[in-house]
């Protein structure tokens, strides 16, 4: 039990984003810095001013709009080798934006210093001595990340704590140990932090580790094993190369492995909600298999995973996922048992005995359509109409008679035309319907003469949008003649739901999913109200 506090420095904004494939505008900026802030992040680095006009514009608006509790900090290098520290534009770039943090990055590598810089060992000390007791003359406080700092103490360690030495007597208030490139292990952290701890016994020493070798989040937490009290990285990892330490998984572990306090256990709980917002406002998908946050990561798919968290969840689940803001989830395939079955109709609405035949005939009719090569775990409206089907309750809107669709493509100069017509034969409520309709593809034309049938019964169909197409072939040794699986995903406002259809036909396939989900639709979604006037 130690309850000792552990400082999370997030560096999203300024190392986050040096990630390939990561563009922040400056109100994406803002809007994870107040998002951070509300998690209870206590350092958050916003950038380096004075490196781009975003981030000076960053730092100034949040001179108007001020954080809540974080301590905002501002990155920079050491001065410049040929300067001196009251003279480098960098640092007054520093000092403009306003923080009374500042974080200053300096080199520990002699082959850094020499071949990176450009200068000499004793030049270096100077520009850290310089730098720091210069920021300390402007009255901020000063972290001191000394980068590279594992591979320099491993090359030269007297070189290396001697640039350590130099930042702590120019009044560094927190010694950041950087594995820059990425490349030490769980053991080397360990030893060298330890040594640190030795001959800086009265320095408060920080962590910041980057993802090269996989084990980031790992040396992150055998350093504060070590002694390192502050943990730097980034939500959801991101960073330059393969990312930095994840915040998402190093938090929960230090606090509920570990004990260390980090953040409160409500702001804890709203871990998954800050991720996904993060990972929504930098336009990438988020990692669905990441530790604590992602959405599978309490996912139970096996049968046995099921019916033994049924029984007890610690059997198949770390921590409580409602302590990081997840929830659990059960998920329906070919390796589902009874349990998968029964957990998965409760959620939508149906209650099956474990000991009534129908409850076994689902799960046999699932195996075998899975077989077949229907999956039914990314369409659970399919899962849905297959348990009405069993207990008798499928009453479907519409009963199809017979479809053709005709594709044509013609060459028109250089340009190129292409257009599909599907004629559809359909009962609804007794009454036999031949409608037609033109798409620009064979999915679309059907989708349309369906509804074109079913709009003046049903007029909600018109609300159902067809959002998304997938298709794969399931047995490519067998060319044209292989099966195909399509999954179509219809919205209603914020209602999604997803459908499947599998035939060696992929327009059969297609119009299996599409029907499918225009039937769940119709027995999910009400009628739209006529407006005042109409009808
Ligand atoms: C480990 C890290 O992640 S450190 C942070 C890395 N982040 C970034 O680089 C993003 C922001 N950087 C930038 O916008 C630009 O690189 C700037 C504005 C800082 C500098 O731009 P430029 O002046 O055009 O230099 P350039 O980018 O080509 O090279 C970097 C310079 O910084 C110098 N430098 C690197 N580290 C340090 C240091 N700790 N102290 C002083 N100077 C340093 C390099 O020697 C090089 O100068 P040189 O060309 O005279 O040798
Ligand atoms: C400072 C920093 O980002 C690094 O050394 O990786």
């Amino acid at each position: 039990m130690t309850g000792e506090h552990i400082w999370i420095y997030d560096t999203t904004l300024r190392d986050g984003a040096q990630r390939e494939g990561l563009a922040l505008s400056l109100e994406d900026k803002l809007q994870i810095a107040h998002l951070l802030d509300q998690l209870g992040v206590p350092f958050i680095e916003g950038g380096w001013p004075g490196a781009n006009p975003k981030d000076v514009q960053f730092f100034w608006q949040l001179q108007q709009e001020p954080l809540t509790q974080a301590r905002l900090v501002a990155f920079c290098s050491t001065r410049r080798p040929r300067t001196t520290a009251a003279e480098d534009t960098l640092l007054q770039g520093i000092l403009a934006a306003g923080t009374p943090w500042v974080t200053v990055f300096g080199k520990s590598w002699d082959l850094q210093v020499t071949e990176g810089l450009g200068t000499t060992l004793t030049q270096n000390l100077d520009m850290i001595a310089d730098t720091l007791t210069y920021l300390r003359s402007q009255h901020r406080h000063v972290l001191y990340d000394a980068e590279h700092w594992f591979d320099g103490y491993q090359a030269n360690p007297e070189y290396a704590l001697a640039t350590l030495e130099t930042a702590h007597n120019a009044g560094a208030e927190w010694l950041v140990l950087c594995d820059t490139n990425g490349g030490t292990l769980p053991h080397q952290i360990i030893h060298i932090v330890q040594q640190v701890k030795t001959r800086f016994p009265q320095a408060q020493i920080g962590i910041h580790t980057h993802n090269d070798s996989g084990t980031a989040v790992a040396n992150a937490l055998a350093a504060v094993q070590s002694g390192a009290r502050m943990v730097q990285g980034t939500i959801n990892g991101y960073g330059e190369r393969c990312g930095n330490a994840n915040l998402c998984t190093v938090i929960p572990s230090l606090q509920l492995k570990l004990q260390y306090n980090c953040i409160t256990s409500a702001q804890l709980a709203r871990l998954v909600e800050v991720s996904r917002a993060v990972s929504e406002r930098v336009n990438l998908a988020p990692d669905d298999h990441a530790p604590y946050v992602g959405l599978s990561a309490f996912a139970h798919k096996g049968g046995v995973h099921v019916s033994a968290v049924g029984k007890n969840p610690l059997t198949y689940e770390h921590i409580a996922p409602e302590q990081v803001g997840n929830q659990r989830r059960v998920v329906i395939s070919e390796h589902s048992g009874l349990s998968n079955v029964i957990t998965k109709a409760q959620e939508l609405g149906f209650t099956l005995e474990r000991s009534h035949p129908a409850t076994r005939e689902v799960l046999q009719r699932l195996k075998d359509l899975e077989e077949q090569g229907y999956q039914f775990e990314a369409a659970e409206a399919s899962f849905e109409l297959l348990v009405r089907e069993v207990l008798g309750q499928r009453r479907p809107a519409f009963v199809l008679h017979g479809f053709q669709v005709h594709c044509q493509t013609q060459a028109r100069g250089e340009g190129h035309w292409s257009s599909s017509v599907a004629t559809i034969k359909v009962a609804v409520e007794g009454q036999e319907l031949l409608t037609a309709a033109e798409g620009n593809g064979p999915v679309s034309a059907l989708d349309r003469a369906l509804r074109r049938a079913l709009e003046n019964f049903y007029p909600q169909v018109r609300e159902f949008h067809l959002s998304d197409y997938k298709v794969r072939v399931l047995d490519g040794q067998s060319g044209a003649a292989a099966m195909t699986r399509v999954l179509v995903e219809f919205t209603h406002g914020a209602h999604r739901w997803t459908t499947v259809g599998v035939s060696p036909n992929i327009i059969e396939a297609s119009y299996q999913a599409v029907a499918e989900g225009l039937e769940y639709g119709l027995a999910h979604c009400q009628p739209v109200p006529l407006s005042p006037g109409v009808g």
